[in-house]
């Protein structure tokens, strides 16, 4: 019997902002965003998308694209870390608005007898619903799941994580009939708690942390949802665990250099070049080739051969990235998506052709993974059309951003919009202070 992926459906947000506006307004050179990193578009949220709303949008082109009965899910796992509230999973949420929307056709709430729960470990999350998941249809073969990734990757204003901004939502359903792709069961995991990219929610001032036990901070500052970070840092944490679980992978399977039999290597993207920046490690290591003072990384990067493995084996999954942005869990999913649907765009023949994985989460976490190209691939990707419809998202100036940024905008740049939005947040009630209801619009 063959588990994996049986279907998949996405979503991202209806504006963008073009990133060489951004570079012009914050005096960066636009060249370092579009040809050092590979940003040419950020996908932003209106004001009434959030990602309950990514979440809910993927699920339900999900369900209705692969004409799939939401009451023979038995669970949905939501991997995220733009939780809207720290007890009250997203994936109630987006379960809630589907549910709703196929009342008509299935009766009130057919996800009753769902397992619908939220995980949470930065960019990684998804990923682990996923391994989750497939454990949970390794045991019960006759059961389906469904792993949804969503998030908005949020920065502080013009910091250097302001660039690499993004949102949306990946949904797949997970089962024993793979028809895009059969996931093996050999997962490399490398694990280390450090602090290269957190939310922290409370941040106590130091003094007070001294005080004696009892005396409570006075002062407590609230972060928002911006990260505190340390880019050049995270990227280490991020080439160290993804090191080590690719040799932990390569452990447990016995195979040697296993990146070679891959035909692609889909990488969390927290920007559209950050994978083949890193791996020359890796790379370089497989080969035997020098890798210690920063000139002998440069020279592998700038290698002929890591040039040409890089638009082998690489290239097609930074696509969609340079168009959307980080979209922390998702990232990895929309990666996988944009090498399918290039590939079936281009005609290619991936049947049977194999696909290596490798998820970072910061705080930090790295899996390595591998999974099969089924038959019926071809039939799954027919359903999607990714890059022609990002070219219908609203471009927003810079102005517009920053006010949505800031949460300034009372009303959606696209009032007309269609889909799920958020309607009010209830700020009176005491007993609902906080509940975030949503609507949809045909
Ligand atoms: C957050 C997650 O999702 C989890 C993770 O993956 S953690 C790892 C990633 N971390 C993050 O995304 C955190 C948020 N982001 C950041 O902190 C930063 O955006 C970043 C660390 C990702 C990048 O930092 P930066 O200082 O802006 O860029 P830097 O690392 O100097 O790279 C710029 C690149 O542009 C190139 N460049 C600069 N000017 C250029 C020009 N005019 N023309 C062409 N290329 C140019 C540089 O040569 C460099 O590329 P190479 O190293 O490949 O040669």
């Amino acid at each position: 019997m063959t588990f994996g992926i049986e279907a998949a459906s996405y979503h991202v947000p209806s504006l963008y902002l073009e990133i060489k506006d951004l570079a012009e307004r914050r005096g960066i050179e636009p060249a370092k965003l579009e040809k050092g990193l590979g940003l040419h578009k950020m996908g932003f949220p209106d004001v009434h998308e959030d990602a309950a709303t990514f979440a809910a949008e993927a699920l339900l082109k999900l369900i209705k694209d692969y004409h799939i009965n939401p009451k023979e899910i038995a669970r949905i796992y939501l991997g995220t870390e733009s939780a809207l509230d720290a007890a009250k999973p997203t994936a109630s949420y987006a379960m809630q608005m589907v549910e709703k929307v196929l009342e008509e056709q299935f009766g009130e709430r057919c996800f009753r007898n769902c397992d619908v729960v939220d995980l949470t470990f930065a960019c990684i999350g998804a990923v682990d619903a996923l391994h989750n998941s497939l454990d949970f249809v390794r045991v019960n073969p006759d059961k389906k799941a469904i792993v949804i990734a969503s998030d908005y990757a949020k920065y502080e204003l013009a910091s250097s994580g302001e660039y690499t901004q993004g949102g949306g939502a990946v949904a797949v359903l997970v089962s024993s009939k793979p028809d895009l792709i059969e996931i093996e069961n050999n997962w490399g995991v490398a694990t280390e708690s450090v602090f290269d990219f957190f939310k922290p929610r409370r941040h106590f001032k130091k003094e007070n942390l001294n005080n004696a036990p009892g005396n409570f901070p006075e002062k407590i500052e609230i972060f928002t949802d911006e990260p505190v970070f340390d880019g050049q840092y995270s990227n280490q944490c991020y080439q160290d665990r993804i090191r080590e679980a690719y040799n932990h992978y390569k452990e447990i399977t016995g195979k040697n250099k296993p990146y070679e039999s891959w035909k692609y290597l889909i990488f969390h993207l927290p920007y559209a070049f950050h994978s083949k920046r890193v791996f020359t490690e890796i790379y370089s290591l497989e080969n035997g080739l020098s890798y210690e003072t920063p000139e002998e990384q440069k020279a592998v990067a700038k290698s002929e051969a890591y040039i040409q493995f890089i638009n082998d084996k690489i290239e097609k999954s930074q696509r969609a990235s340079s168009e959307i942005g980080n979209i922390y869990t998702a990232s990895i999913f929309m990666a996988m998506l944009s090498v399918l649907q290039t590939s079936f765009n281009e005609n290619e023949e991936l049947t049977g052709k194999e696909i290596g994985f490798l998820g970072y989460g910061s705080g930090s976490k790295s899996k390595v993974f591998a999974g099969k190209v089924s038959e019926n691939w071809k039939n799954v990707v027919s359903k999607w059309n990714v890059f022609e419809e990002l070219k219908s998202r609203t471009a927003i100036n810079f102005e517009t951003y920053e006010k949505l940024h800031r949460k300034q905008l009372e009303t959606s740049v696209n009032e007309n919009y269609k889909g799920f939005g958020l309607k009010y947040v209830e700020l009176e009630n005491p007993v609902l202070k906080g509940a975030r209801y949503y609507h949809y619009q045909k």
